[in-house]
């Protein structure tokens, strides 16, 4: 399925966060998302997830404006993993995925044996099955954050919107998630700090400054010192790695 910003504003407490953005994601693309603080990375993420709801334009799914879809038809194909999961409640790891079943279920029915599966499959690709007992509240950082990359697995999505997922995650995870995203038919919205791994994991990159999308490219043409001085104020060089050819920037400190 794909996704559409299609001149997205947002606007918060008297201020635009968001505006003129338009971007589209194609089916099974991993596009990117990059700038520097305050950009509007989280907020164009969060009209996709449903957490806002842009002030002008629409967020199109297939085409499709979200806001006349009710969230649980959303959710059947929308996934997220948000910064912040917001979840203080001591579930166990096991519980805080099998919400990720919620859109499709009707009613409270008891799990299945298929959906157990699901939930199990999804535990384990992201390597917290052994974790399933455990509570939540008492898992380190990048373990909770996993939670909820298995929570969002768990809801078997077309379309995944992941921010900053990687803060967390040792290197060991950050490069199984990042190949996972790679490997999968699955859309991808993915905020990113380091430069190098969103160049070496997304099809294109949209450089967000001032809420609006900057540059829009495959990596080898937008992270370019000018673009990235434009954007951050600071002038890397670039090199390419030598096997897979992929820019990767260095800085003078
Ligand atoms: N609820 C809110 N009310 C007012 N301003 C907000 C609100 N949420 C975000 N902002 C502001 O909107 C701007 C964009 O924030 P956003 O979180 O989208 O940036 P970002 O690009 O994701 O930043 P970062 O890289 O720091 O995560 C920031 O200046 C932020 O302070």
């Amino acid at each position: 399925m794909s996704i559409a910003f299609d001149a997205v504003s947002v606007r918060l407490a008297g201020a635009e966060l968001v505006h003129d953005l338009n971007v589209k994601a194609e089916e099974g693309e991993v596009l990117g998302f990059v700038g520097p603080n305050g950009s509007g990375k989280s907020t164009a993420l969060r009209c996709v997830y449903r957490a806002l709801r842009p002030s002008g334009g629409a967020v199109l799914l297939d085409g499709t404006d979200l806001a006349v879809l009710d969230p649980r038809t959303s959710a059947r194909s929308i996934a997220a993993v948000p910064q912040e999961s917001g979840n203080d409640l001591d579930f166990t790891v096991a519980e805080v995925v099998e919400l990720g079943r919620f859109p499709h279920h009707r009613g409270n029915r008891p799990m299945t044996a298929e959906e157990r599966a699901v939930r199990d499959e999804a535990m384990l690709r992201a390597d917290v099955a052994h974790l399933a007992d455990r509570g939540v509240l008492s898992l380190s950082g990048g373990e909770r954050q996993r939670v909820v990359l298995a929570r969002a697995f768990a809801q078997r999505p077309r379309v995944l919107v992941l921010d900053e997922p990687t803060n967390h995650l040792d290197i060991h995870h950050q490069l199984q998630l990042l190949r996972q995203l790679r490997a999968e038919s699955l859309t991808v919205l993915i905020a990113m700090h380091d430069l190098n791994l969103a160049a070496a994991t997304c099809d294109r990159l949209a450089v967000l400054a001032r809420g609006t999308v900057l540059h829009l490219g495959p990596p080898a043409e937008v992270l370019t010192p000018e673009v990235i001085n434009e954007a951050f104020g600071v002038t890397p060089s670039v090199v390419h790695h030598p096997r897979t050819g992929v820019p990767q920037l260095h800085y003078d400190i």
